[in-house]
């Protein structure tokens, strides 16, 4: 078991730099780089090293001084929620380690400078190679499907029962899914995480998250529990199965909604229909179905009658049955109200604007959300009728 909080060492020969503000007050067990050292890994943040664009800020690709490949997130200047984002990060990702989650090996604090070092991971994101239509694309059999929702289960069961206090991730999506060489996934951007206190069931907390994985109670009443993560593993899970985004406007529209259309095939005893035909057939059907079903357990209506995730990875690895009869429809935020969003790009990655139409779909907000509000005066990009 994993314990929070943290001792309050920092390690690092930048420790003793004056250059580096109070932030660093912020920051625990952290390893600190200079800038010099990360702008030397990346021969001085030149454009052949960048490798990808996100909502805070630019990522290269560099070599730091131990010959260790590392993924160097540069958040950008203008972003000032970012840098709560940046500590949160580091604060909820320095201690713990799990073969599915992404590793922090450091950042860097100084002038305006803040930057988070990460172990290096070749095969990108669930979204470019799965989901997306670019260059980035990949073939994924079954079997390396099924071990990548494993392993992503595996993670975020680990950070719901096994981290103290327990960690919501906030923002599970196929874009926050990083593949190493042996496409083994972990679990990336921490930045929304939150803490949940043991004595807690849940927390109030401002909505932020992915349109198209955010559980609908949380959108709505601002109220996070695990269970909000679940709904977001359920849609990641059978997007993983069929191949496709959550959202896809050129479709026709009785299949533009992937949980809709996941539920009109169950519901007719078709579910197999819905597994990607890129396989060929080639699949386990039965784990295939077990899997769809899965998903649909996860993003059901009711919190309390999703699966925790150690249930959900009991269930992915055969070791528990799949109860048809405990499946009700799914909670779909179209049902709740009508949403307007205001639409913006999703993390373009860099070099890739032709990656995915399937992309373009979804939304991303931040929402501020006070209980004592209406729903009505919720603002910033999310607004509803
Ligand atoms: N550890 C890493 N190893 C390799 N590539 C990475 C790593 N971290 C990020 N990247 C690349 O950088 C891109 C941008 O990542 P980042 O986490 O900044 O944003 P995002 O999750 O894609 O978008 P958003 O910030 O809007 O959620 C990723 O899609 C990926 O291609």
């Amino acid at each position: 078991m994993t314990c929070f909080p943290f001792c309050s060492k920092v390690t690092s020969s930048a420790r003793h730099d004056p250059e580096i503000d109070e932030d660093i007050s912020g920051i625990h067990n952290v390893k600190l780089y200079t800038y010099k050292q990360l702008r030397n890994a990346t021969e001085d943040f030149c454009l052949a090293n960048k490798i990808g664009e996100g909502g805070f800020g630019s990522v290269y690709k560099g070599r730091l001084k131990d010959g260790k490949f590392a993924a160097i997130k540069v958040l950008s200047a203008e972003s000032r929620q970012g840098v709560k984002e940046f500590l949160t990060e580091i604060n909820v990702i320095s201690e713990i380690e799990h073969e599915n989650l992404v590793k922090l090996y450091g950042c860097c604090v100084e002038k305006n400078n803040r930057i988070l070092v990460y172990n290096y991971l070749e095969n990108n994101s669930l979204s470019q190679t799965l989901l997306g239509g670019g260059h980035n694309r990949m073939y994924f059999d079954w079997k390396t499907r099924s071990r990548i929702c494993i392993g992503v289960a595996r993670g975020l069961a680990f950070l719901h029962e096994e981290v103290r206090p327990h960690i919501v991730h906030r923002d599970i999506k196929a874009s926050n899914i990083l593949l190493d060489k042996d496409l083994t996934p972990k679990i990336s951007d921490f930045g929304l995480a939150k803490l949940i206190p043991a004595n807690m069931t849940h927390v109030s907390t401002r909505v932020a998250g992915t349109i198209g994985y955010l559980a609908p109670e949380y959108a709505i009443g601002g109220r996070l529990t695990r269970k909000a993560d679940i709904y977001s593993f359920g849609v990641l899970l059978v997007e993983i199965v069929s191949g496709r985004c959550n959202t896809n406007s050129h479709l026709p529209i009785e299949e533009q909604f992937l949980l809709e259309r996941t539920w009109d095939l169950y519901e007719r005893k078709e579910l197999i229909g819905l597994v990607d035909t890129s396989l060929n057939g080639e699949f386990d059907a039965e784990q295939a179905s077990n899997f769809l079903k899965i998903g649909l357990l996860c993003t059901q209506e009711s919190p309390k009658l999703r699966p925790s995730m150690s249930s959900v990875v009991k269930m992915l690895t055969g070791r528990m049955d799949v109860d048809d009869s405990k499946i009700t429809k799914p909670a779909l935020i179209s049902d709740f109200m009508d949403l307007k969003v205001r639409r913006k790009q999703e993390s373009s990655t860099y070099n890739t604007s032709s990656a995915s139409e399937n992309q373009d779909t979804t939304w991303r907000f931040t929402a501020q959300y006070d209980q004592t509000m209406q729903t009505s005066s919720v603002n910033s990009a999310l607004s509803f009728d």
